[in-house]
Order: C-alpha cells, then sequence, then structure tokens
C-alpha cells in the first residue's frame, strides 16, 4: 500500500468527514425537535436548516473524495497484481505449462483480477464506510440514551452470529464457483483455438453440450454460493430490524413517562437505522470480501508457483569466452520427463561452424534435445557444456542468447511482419529487418501484402500460408544473428515453389552459423557435417552420410523407409 500512501491518506479522510457529518446530522435533528419544534421556535428551524444544508454539502463532497480515491485504488490495487502475476507467468517454465491448462490461467487472471478490483474499489470502501458509521452510531446512541443503547447491545451477538456462520460457506461456494468459471475459460480458449479442427470434425454439437454442462455446473456451484448470501443479508435484516424497532418501542414508552425527550427518542432511532443499516451493508460486503478471498487464494496459489528451472543469482551473465574448441559438449546427459528416460547418456561435441543433423523415428528424444540445449528442462546427469562452460552456470538469459530456434511449427504472433521479425531484437532498424526477410526469401511477399512491413498478419498468422510463414519465422532467426541456430525442419509438406524458397531461406541461415537440425529430408542430410543417429533416447550412431548409410545398418534402414521420399 505503501505507494499509494496519500490516495488512502485522502480516502480515509474522506471517509472520516463524511461518516462524522452523516452521524452530526442526528444532533441537528434532535436539536430542531426539541428546541424547534417542540418550543415552536421559528428562527432556530431555519438556522437549523441552513446549518443542515452545509453539513449535507459537506458531507457529499467527502463522500465524492472518499469513492473516487477508493475506486481509483481498486483499479490501481488490480492493474499492479496482474502486472506481477504476468511478470511471474512469463519465468515459469514449459514444464509448468504443460501440466496446466492455458485458459484456465488467463481465466485467473481476468476473472480474479477483475474481482479484487471491484472489491477493494466498492467493497472496502463501503465496509470501512459502515464500520465507521456503525461505531460512531452506537456512541451517539449511548450519548443520546445509555438505557436504549444497552438494550441494543444485547442484540449484537445474534447479528454477528450469522454473519460468522453464514459468511465461511459464502466463502466456500465462492471459490468453487470461481474454480468452475476458470473451468469455463479453459474449454473456451481451447474450442476457440483449434475452432478449424472442431468444424472440421463436426464437433460443434458435441462442443456445445459439453459447454452447456460446464455453465451449468458453475450455475449450480453459483446457486449454493448465492442462497447462502440471500440467507446471510435477510437474517441480519430481519435481526436489526425487530431490535431496532423493539427499543424504538422501548423509547416511546421512556418518552410517554418523561424519562427522555422526544428530540432525544427520533435521534436514537435515528442513529439505530443508520447502525443497522451499517450493519446490513456490512453482511452484504463480507460476502463480497469472502469471494474476494477466494479469488485472491487462487491468485496467490499462481503467485507461488515456483520455476522447476533455477536461474541462479550468481550465475556467470558473461558470454562463456573461453578457449574451448567446442561451441557445444553434450557429455552423458540423462533426461526424463517424469518416470520413463527420454533421453539416456547422449554425448557429442559441436565445433562452430559445424552442420549437425539429428535423425531418428518419431518420439526418439529429437525435440527433447533441443528444450535441454536451451535449459527448458534440467538434465538429470551429465553435462551440456557451452564455450567450455557448464550450462547450469550461465544465467538462463545469456545460455539462451546462443540459440536461434525456428520451431517445426513456425510461430506468428498477432502482430506487423515487422514485429514478427523484430521479435528476435527489440532495437532492430527497418533496414535491418529488411535485410534479414531478403536472406529469408520472405521480402518478395512481404512487399506484395496491403501494407508491406506493416502489415497485421492475424492471430497465428492466419493471412499466410505455410511456406511464408516458415520464411519469417527464418527471418526472425537470422535476425537474432546468434552463434548457434536450433532448427527443427517441418515435416508437412509445401508446394514444389514454397518448398525451394524454404530451403534457400534455410542454406542462408546455415551459412552464417553453427547449426543443428532436426532432419526430416534427405537433402538436409547430405548437405550436413555429421548425423547423430537418435534412437529411443540413445545416440546410436555419428558420422556423416556415406560412412553411416555404408556402415549402419538402421541408418541405412531409416534413410530408405523415411528420409529418401
Ligand atoms: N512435456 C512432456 N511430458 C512428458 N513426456 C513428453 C513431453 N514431451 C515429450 N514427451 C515424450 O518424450 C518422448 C520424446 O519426445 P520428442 O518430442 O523429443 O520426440 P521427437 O524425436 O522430437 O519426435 P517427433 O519427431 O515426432 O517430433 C516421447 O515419447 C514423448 O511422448
Amino acid at each position: 500500500m505503501r505507494p499509494y500512501k496519500w490516495q488512502v491518506v485522502g480516502a480515509l479522510s474522506a471517509l472520516a468527514v463524511s461518516s462524522l457529518t452523516w452521524l452530526l446530522l442526528g444532533q441537528g435533528i434532535k436539536y430542531v425537535i426539541d428546541q424547534g419544534f417542540t418550543a415552536g421556535n421559528q428562527t432556530v428551524l431555519t438556522q437549523a436548516f441552513w446549518v443542515v444544508i452545509a453539513v449535507v454539502v459537506v458531507g457529499s463532497l467527502a463522500t465524492y473524495v472518499r469513492f473516487y480515491l477508493m475506486v481509483w485504488l481498486g483499479e490501481r490495487v488490480s492493474a499492479d497484481i496482474r502486472k506481477a502475476l504476468f511478470n511471474h507467468l512469463v519465468t515459469l517454465s514449459p514444464g509448468f505449462y504443460a501440466q496446466s491448462r492455458t485458459g484456465e490461467i488467463i481465466s485467473r487472471f481476468t476473472s480474479d483480477t477483475t474481482l479484487l478490483q471491484s472489491v477493494v474499489g466498492t467493497g472496502v470502501s463501503m465496509a470501512l464506510r459502515s464500520s465507521v458509521m456503525f461505531i460512531g452510531a452506537l456512541i451517539l446512541m449511548g450519548f443520546t440514551s445509555l438505557k436504549l443503547t444497552l438494550f441494543v447491545f444485547v442484540a449484537v451477538p445474534f447479528i454477528l452470529a450469522p454473519i460468522r456462520l453464514l459468511g465461511a460457506k459464502v466463502r466456500d461456494y465462492s471459490k468453487k464457483s470461481q474454480d468452475k468459471v476458470a473451468d469455463i475459460g479453459g474449454v473456451v480458449d481451447e474450442s476457440l483455438h483449434e475452432i478449424h479442427m472442431l468444424q472440421a470434425f463436426n464437433h460443434e454439437q458435441r462442443s456445445m453440450t459439453d459447454f452447456a454442462n460446464k455453465t451449468d455446473a458453475v450455475m449450480q456451484a453459483a446457486s449454493k454460493r448465492i442462497h447462502y448470501r440471500a440467507l446471510l443479508i435477510s437474517a441480519v435484516m430481519l435481526i436489526s430490524l425487530s431490535a431496532i424497532f423493539f427499543v424504538g418501542y422501548l423509547g416511546a414508552i421512556a418518552v410517554i413517562e418523561g424519562s427522555i425527550s422526544q428530540g432525544q427518542l427520533v435521534a436514537f432511532v435515528f442513529y439505530a437505522v443508520l447502525a443497522g443499516g451499517a450493519i446490513a451493508t456490512i453482511s452484504e460486503v463480507i460476502g463480497e470480501l469472502q469471494k474476494a478471498a477466494g479469488a485472491s487464494e487462487r491468485i496467490l496459489d499462481l503467485m507461488a508457483q515456483r520455476s522447476d528451472i533455477k536461474d541462479s543469482p550468481t550465475s556467470n551473465t558473461k558470454d562463456g569466452a573461453s578457449a574451448s574448441p567446442q561451441i557445444l559438449s553434450l557429455q552423458n546427459i540423462h533426461f526424463a520427463y517424469e518416470k520413463s528416460a527420454v533421453i539416456r547418456g547422449v554425448s557429442f561435441d559441436v565445433q562452430t561452424g559445424d552442420k549437425i543433423a539429428i535423425v531418428g523415428h518419431s518420439g526418439a528424444g529429437k525435440s527433447t534435445l533441443f528444450d535441454l540445449l536451451m535449459r527448458f528442462y534440467d538434465i538429470q546427469s551429465g553435462q551440456i557444456l557451452v564455450n567450455g562452460v557448464e550450462q547450469k552456470s550461465l544465467s538462463l538469459s545469456s545460455l539462451r542468447a546462443h540459440f536461434a530456434l525456428v520451431s517445426q511449427h513456425p510461430v506468428i504472433f498477432a502482430n506487423t511482419v515487422r514485429e514478427n521479425i523484430a521479435f528476435a531484437r527489440e532495437n532492430a532498424s527497418l533496414e535491418e529487418i529488411q535485410q534479414a526477410a531478403k536472406l529469408a526469401h520472405a521480402d518478395e511477399f512481404i512487399q506484395d501484402l496491403d501494407k508491406g512491413y506493416d502489415t497485421d498478419l492475424g492471430e497465428r498468422g492466419v493471412k499466410l500460408s505455410g511456406g511464408q510463414k516458415q520464411r519469417i519465422a527464418i527471418a526472425r532467426a537470422i535476425l537474432a544473428n546468434r552463434p548457434i541456430l536450433l532448427l527443427d525442419e517441418a515435416t508437412s509438406a509445401l508446394d514444389a515453389g514454397s518448398e525451394k524458397l524454404v530451403k534457400q531461406a534455410i542454406d542462408s541461415l546455415m551459412q552464417k552459423t553453427t547449426t543443428l537440425i532436426i532432419a526430416h529430408r534427405l537433402s538436409t542430410v547430405l548437405n550436413a557435417d555429421k548425423i547423430i543417429v537418435l534412437e529411443k533416447g540413445q545416440c546410436i550412431a555419428q558420422g556423416n552420410h556415406r560412412e553411416l548409410y555404408e556402415g549402419n545398418p538402421t541408418y541405412r534402414e531409416f534413410v530408405d523407409l523415411q528420409l529418401s521420399h
């Protein structure tokens, strides 16, 4: 709260002023009745009228300030929580996302923070105002008539009991219903992202039914919550109003007996109504606060998630500029995602400028190997040296700055062409971006787009063909200009023209850097300096195409079956 100190102080002062003015009003009423009405004094009535108007004006101004600042604080707090949460989420490792549903996280992100915003903005403000009103009204009630106040005190525990009991229930069911809402978020996210698949398999009707079931589950959880909340509000209202009327009745008898004045009774009832209203508001807001407690618990859960990849603060952030001849050295590395081993004792070296092809059946562990090099997962034993420096002793950012990744499915962001390529290097100039696009054979088609480099590519690049997307991804890697290129060759077939352009783009990229390429084409392995054959996580052979084709039956069989089409 410290950064918003002045806003908090302002809001609290405004709160104090506005509460005080409304409480003063009761004293005004008492004075008007006893000195004006009952004494039949018109001058007093006129004076009192102006005083009351002044009090109301001050109270209203203070209410404006209180409301403005509290809602402002609500927005500010939720904006800060969103920032903190996003900053945290982008540091979590892919291992975390492999186990969670992104749609659900997005829902927590939006709906839970929005809930907190409304609660801080209005709920807390109402709760504070009502608490001050309640206490102030109680004190003034005591001041007006001690005896009647004591009667009211008897009623207080009866009002607080349902607030406690039912409040806990409301909180439980709020958490449940927010969880179900997050569930819905997950389904919407998945369905809309995979809309092609969904429609291609005529899955619309089934998706609708699934979704209807999920929304019904939200409704069910919500109706329990609503039930308890309604019960809470009505129980408090019943008890507090009955208490007020009963005390009012006792007060009326006291007026008849002459032990208090009419003005005192009216002021007392005025305060009692204020106090009762305040309690009713508090009980209503408590439901909201309980709901917010559920939401913040879930946000805290997310914030508490620690990335399993530890970026040691003492990491050497400098490039491992040792005199090692190998740019990369993998020494007997082992890795398992869960129980069964995926990489089992792989070792090989990469010299600067090498072009290494990695081949192997589907599921052999090729993509996993790339993930391990960039430390998206930690190896369980063995060593990976980058420029002679142990991978883990480099900071994550300096380690990853060694690699430019071109994945099998090119990633396009819902942004302009220019921003998509410059994703690799924030401060790249337009000339550099164009240069990279030219080398990637992307410049021609980009020039033909309606706004050239400023054309928006639409979500996931829906406006581009497969080959065009690949060339943009390659331009990005060229612009990144990193020492090692990790390239996962696309398996999906492109038409001959497109294929040729992509191949030329890849060639110009490979010329500049050391390359590790997951190869799916014979032409790629033919060009490689060294081929690594992976089978079930083991490196069963390495060498060039000729050596392996002659000396390794598994490789020969693999080439004949997999690559030579
Ligand atoms: N996040 C993950 N959690 C658990 N297991 C995984 C995960 N990712 C991959 N695997 C498993 O690890 C093994 C190796 O997968 P990997 O993606 O590295 O193979 P690949 O050789 O790249 O295959 P392909 O050529 O089909 O892409 C597979 O058996 C796969 O099921």
